[in-house]
């Protein structure tokens, strides 16, 4: 057991003890309104229910209405002295010391609600979403599959965090059905493009980071001060039609190869609570410039692991573990770098980390990668695949251990529902 202890009961293998305490928005009935709340063990704490009750005292968040919003831009914007004032407090009132919460029954039953109750939306409403390309691992594989030996990995890779801008209107909850897109791929010989669904659907495995303060438009954020802007990380899905993509991205990037669909895991788990598992990120070499170099470059020990449920059957299958340690460039130097040209980032927006996949091939974050271009179908139980089929089920989980209790992010889960026509 950790040193911490909450009255509400954890069980030993849940991600939400109270050393976690991760921030999400939902519905406690399927006809009220969308409000924050954090997990602890199989419960939700409505946080409009504890701040109508006067419990946030502190001095940024006692006046405050950001726990009475539908999402939780509003916190994210007073920044880190607010997110620990919070913490503090919330830690507080469910440790299993404190009275408040706890020999309070009528409180008690409006605060906490039973997680398998309530429905979990978007945290945040997203104004932009970038995806970065942080892995070595998935750039080398990925440079080899679709740019051949010569040169897997463009030198600029090594200079900088490489990204895309994304598209922030398809990003979905967790448990949403994802349409298999349509969309043009590659000619054979002198025949036209191929149109029709994507015969090359796939799952990326990403982390994000989840933007708190933003900077004014032309100052940027220096590196060392990346971390303040950042509150916290959710699980990613960044499905990826790879026939559309293949096709349509040379020279200017990713589209509608991408655009039909992002999921997102509902709880954000602070960088504060994620910081007893920060590690080393790995050394850079060559050495990044200045305003890339970081007094201390940190990374964080998140297991992840990637589930599927193949079409019609009961059960599912680990088809790839990996560890968000694995980043070559950490999310302060991905935040920095996104604003040293001036650009803007405000609170809400959501930075993908880009597919985490790790040096041994059962650790590749997506079937482009773990079956080579679908070359070598992985076997599912009695099945095989080489890229998603209508029906399969996808799900996400992460995870940190600490010392008798795991701070964990979950799931985040999708299923391929047949194109449309
Ligand atoms: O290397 C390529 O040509 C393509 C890479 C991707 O599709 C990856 C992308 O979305 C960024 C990432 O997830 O790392
Ligand atoms: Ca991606
Ligand atoms: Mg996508």
């Amino acid at each position: 057991m950790g040193s911490l202890k909450s009255f509400v009961q954890v069980p030993p293998d849940s991600h939400f003890p109270i050393e976690n305490l991760p921030y999400g928005v939902f519905k406690p009935q399927p006809t009220s309104a969308g409000r924050p709340g954090v997990a602890i063990g199989n419960h939700v704490l409505d946080l409009s229910v504890v701040a109508s009750a006067s419990l946030f005292d502190g001095p940024f968040l006692k006046n405050s209405d950001c726990f009475n919003q539908p999402n939780l831009n509003k916190f994210l914007e007073l920044g880190r002295p607010a997110w620990k004032e919070a913490r503090a407090t919330l830690q507080k009132l469910l440790s299993a010391n404190e009275p408040t919460l706890r020999d309070n029954a009528s409180l008690r039953s409006k605060a906490l609600v039973p997680m398998d109750k309530v429905q979990m939306l978007l945290p945040i409403a997203i104004g932009d979403y970038t995806d970065f390309f942080s892995s070595m691992h998935h750039a080398k594989n990925c440079g080899l599959i679709f740019r051949g030996p010569e040169n897997p990995i463009n030198p600029n890779w090594f200079q900088l965090p490489i990204a895309y801008h994304g598209r922030a209107s398809s990003i979905v909850i967790s448990g949403t059905d994802i349409i298999r897109p349509r969309g043009q791929a590659h000619p054979s010989g002198n025949s036209p493009p191929y149109f029709g669904p994507s015969r090359k659907l796939d799952f990326e495995l990403e982390m994000a980071a989840v933007v708190g303060p933003g900077n004014e438009l032309g100052k940027p954020i220096d590196v060392n001060k990346a971390a303040d802007h950042i509150f916290g990380l959710v699980l990613m899905n960044d499905w990826s039609a790879r026939d559309i993509q293949a096709w349509e991205y040379v020279p200017l990037g990713p589209f509608l190869g991408k655009s039909f669909g992002t999921t997102l895991s509902p709880w954000i788990v602070t960088l504060d609570a994620l910081d007893p598992f920060a590690c080393d990120a790995p050394t850079q070499n060559p050495p990044p410039l200045p305003y890339l170099a970081e007094k201390t470059s940190k990374n964080y020990d998140i297991s992840l692991e990637v589930h599927v449920k193949p079409a019609g059957q009961e059960d599912s299958f680990v088809i790839t573990k990996s560890n968000f340690n694995h980043l070559y460039w950490t999310i302060t130097q991905q935040l920095a770098h996104h604003t040293i040209n001036g650009c803007n980032l405000r609170s809400g927006d959501l930075l993908g980390t880009g597919t985490i996949s790790g040096p041994e091939p059962e650790s590749r974050g997506c079937l482009l990668e773990l079956t080579w271009n679908g070359q070598n179908p992985v076997s599912l139980g009695g099945t095989t695949r080489r890229f998603l089929e209508d029906g399969d089920e996808v799900v996400f989980t992460g995870f940190s251990k600490g010392n008798g209790y795991t701070v964990g992010f979950g799931t985040c889960s999708g299923k391929i529902l047949p194109s449309t026509t």
